[in-house]
């Protein structure tokens, strides 16, 4: 109630609302250990929260999905702030339009949501390196995570950036922010320097006070090296994880205060060529519910999962480099497409148990629309564009260039050399070193001759006359976001071999893709006389109108292998249909112009197209599609033997 309406009322009515209602000089939220609790402005809270990433959520769907989250019965929500979605080069900082954190903090709010923030620096999440600026690689021999003075600075510089625009928004200061996570997983890091983390935690009281709460998780394995004297311990774990026995051992580092499990798994992750994960409606409910009579406070994740869109995707490295699909679906609660689904129904019902949870229905299912098929026409081969997709000329150099040593954070690098003798007889053309990062398209003279892959493709055969043009076009699928080391350089890290020879005198060409899609592809842009050849990196495009009002719809490409998608000159991600299990990709409304606009779509197939290069929009998602399992070929790249034949090409 506005302060000045309050001067209208009987003294006796005044004086009991200003009791009741909480001031921000009387706003608190604290641990209550002599009761083990959580207390909000002196009364016991629990929170039962949903992960939501803005990030990966466009911003006119942020209001709708908070709401959701909100008529679940939820009463917090909690998300990461990637610091490389914020600083995409050093000391350039952006916070607008889909970056625009202050403005989902406000839609939490409009949504009756506190919230827990997790602002890293490192935030795993499946996310690009877990967060952290590629750019930091710049100086390759930075140690990420650890007490190293150049990591430092950085972490220094955005967080005396981030903190102090937080700052108003704690719960104590009239916002929403209950508590906010110190690192992430950190016990789970081979570094273990605790020294790092006792910066971390220096940092966050200097530039939040000391009335915030901190805290830390890991998972069980990871309390050890992740906890600090003074940051409040929480854990992570599953519905298939013993509960009575991880809960005991989180009791061993935070014996009095509530149980907190921080991230509950109503989901799992994609890998691209791995089936398609979920979790049960009855195993997720049945843990919620034991959490929940236990009075622990519990954030579930992920409530809503979205997309990866662009190169936002991350990676792990379990045996192999295995990159996240686009989507990022997560079998959440709420869908990709932010519809409510049988999980969350089941889940309110839980909680209600224990809670109020909002009266009145859910938002039903968003309008699917169905669209196509639509053939594409081939606007060109990638090469053909090289003048526009790298306008500043290439780089040249003895050795091949990392990404990261060139300032090109994402997608795609063209490497040329020319042959110096001719290989009449094939030669094997491979790169030492598993030093693929992370995918290569390889041409002769402009003629695709097949795809080198890392950890699964390590050679290929070639002949080719002297002074034949070689290009490898590599594609960056995106920097591990967890493992033993996130320093994930990109591009070819060795020099390749052909037959005896190492192949050097290298031109290396940063591709502005996004820029040159933003065009449209008129003919005249194509310098090359000779005919366009529909195999290797390939642009395709077309027009098209929408229907009546239209709906969110599915981008499903049949017969296609791999590839970047862009509606209207937005990056709608990868696919790669060939590979699966995601077959289609999830295309919020809001990207599509109204009836009676022409809609643009392109896409750069990076391999081969079909026989007929059509696409089609479906009213529903297709993500456990068909896996063409790949497995391990032989690691060691110098081994001349074939590796075993790939069933996923
Ligand atoms: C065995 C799991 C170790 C890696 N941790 C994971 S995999 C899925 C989730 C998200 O990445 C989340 O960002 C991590 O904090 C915890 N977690």
């Amino acid at each position: 109630m506005a302060p000045q309406k309050l001067l209208c009322l009987p003294s006796l009515l005044l004086l009991l609302l200003t009791r009741l209602l909480p001031q921000a000089d009387t706003r608190s939220f604290v641990v209550d250990r002599d009761h083990d609790r959580f207390l909000l402005d002196g009364a016991p809270f629990r929170y039962v929260s949903g992960s939501l990433h803005y990030f990966r959520v466009p911003r006119v769907l942020w209001a709708d999905r908070l709401f959701k989250m909100r008529m679940s019965g939820l009463n917090a929500v909690q998300f990461y702030v990637p610091w490389n979605y914020h600083e995409p080069e050093p000391g350039v900082y952006n916070f607008n339009a889909s970056r625009d954190l202050f403005a989902f903090l406000k839609e939490a709010t409009l949504a009756n949501l506190l919230v827990i923030l997790r602002p890293g620096p490192y935030i795993c999440a499946e996310w690009e390196m877990g967060g952290l600026p590629a750019w930091l690689l710049r100086k390759p021999k930075i140690r990420l995570r650890t007490s190293d003075p150049d990591f430092l600075a950085a972490v220094d510089s955005w967080f005396k950036v981030l903190l102090p625009k937080i700052h108003p928004w704690l719960y104590h200061n009239g916002g929403n922010i209950i508590s906010i996570q110190v690192e992430n997983e950190y016990g789970s890091y081979g570094a273990c320097d605790m020294s790092y983390m006792r910066h971390l935690a220096g940092l966050f009281r200097a530039l939040l006070g000391d009335k915030i709460l901190l805290f830390t998780t890991d998972g069980p394995e990871g309390l050890k090296c992740g906890s600090l004297q003074g940051l409040y311990t929480t854990i992570d774990f599953g519905p298939a994880d013993n509960m009575t026995k991880i809960f005991a051992l989180l009791r061993k580092y935070e014996p009095r205060g509530p149980l907190v499990n921080s991230e509950y798994y109503t989901g799992w992750l994609d890998y691209w060529g791995q089936n398609h994960s979920t979790r049960s409606v009855p195993a997720v409910t049945k843990g919620l519910e034991n959490m929940l009579k236990l009075g622990a406070s519990v954030n579930m994740y992920m409530f809503h999962g979205g997309t990866n869109f662009g190169y936002w995707n991350g990676a792990d490295e379990k045996g192999r480099f295995l990159p996240i699909t686009t989507s990022y679906d997560y079998d959440a609660p709420i869908s990709e497409a932010g519809d409510p689904t049988p999980k969350l129904f089941a889940i309110r019902n839980v909680i209600s148990k224990f809670q109020e949870v909002p009266l009145g229905p859910l938002p039903p299912p968003s309008p699917k629309m169905m669209l196509g098929p639509l053939s594409l026409h081939l606007d060109g081969n990638l090469l053909a564009f090289l003048d526009f997709l790298c306008p500043q000329g290439p780089i040249h150099s003895i050795l091949p260039m990392t990404f990261e040593a060139v300032n090109q954070d994402h997608g795609y690098m063209l490497y040329r050399t020319y042959l110096i003798h001719t290989v009449s007889e094939p030669a094997q053309f491979w790169v030492p070193n598993n030093g693929v990062h992370d995918r290569a398209y390889v041409m002769v003279d402009g003629v695709f001759q097949g795809v080198l892959e890392r950890n699964m493709k390590h050679n290929l055969f070639l002949t080719g006359k002297k002074g034949a043009k070689l290009d490898v076009l590599l594609e960056n699928m995106g920097r591990l976001s967890f493992g033993s080391n996130s320093s994930d350089f990109k591009g070819l890290l060795e020099p390749p071999i052909l037959g005896q020879t190492v192949l050097t005198q290298w031109l290396m060409f940063p591709l502005k893709v996004d820029n040159l899609v933003k065009w449209r592809f008129p003919n005249q842009l194509l310098k090359s006389s000779h005919p366009q050849t529909p195999s290797g990196p390939t642009f395709y495009s077309t027009t098209f109108p929408i229907l009546d009002s239209g709906g969110d719809t599915f981008l499903f490409l049949p017969g296609w292998t791999k590839g970047q998608v862009w509606i209207n000159g937005f990056n709608l991600g990868r696919y790669w249909t060939k590979r699966g299990p995601q077959q289609t990709l999830y295309v919020p409304r809001p990207l599509l112009f109204p009836r009676g606009a022409l809609n643009k779509i392109t896409l750069l197939e990076l391999e081969n197209v079909p026989l007929r290069p059509q696409i089609q929009f479906l009213d529903r998602p297709i993500l456990n599609g068909t896996v063409h399992k790949t497995h391990i070929c032989s690691l060691s790249a110098e081994s001349a033997s074939e590796p075993m034949e790939l069933s996923g090409h």
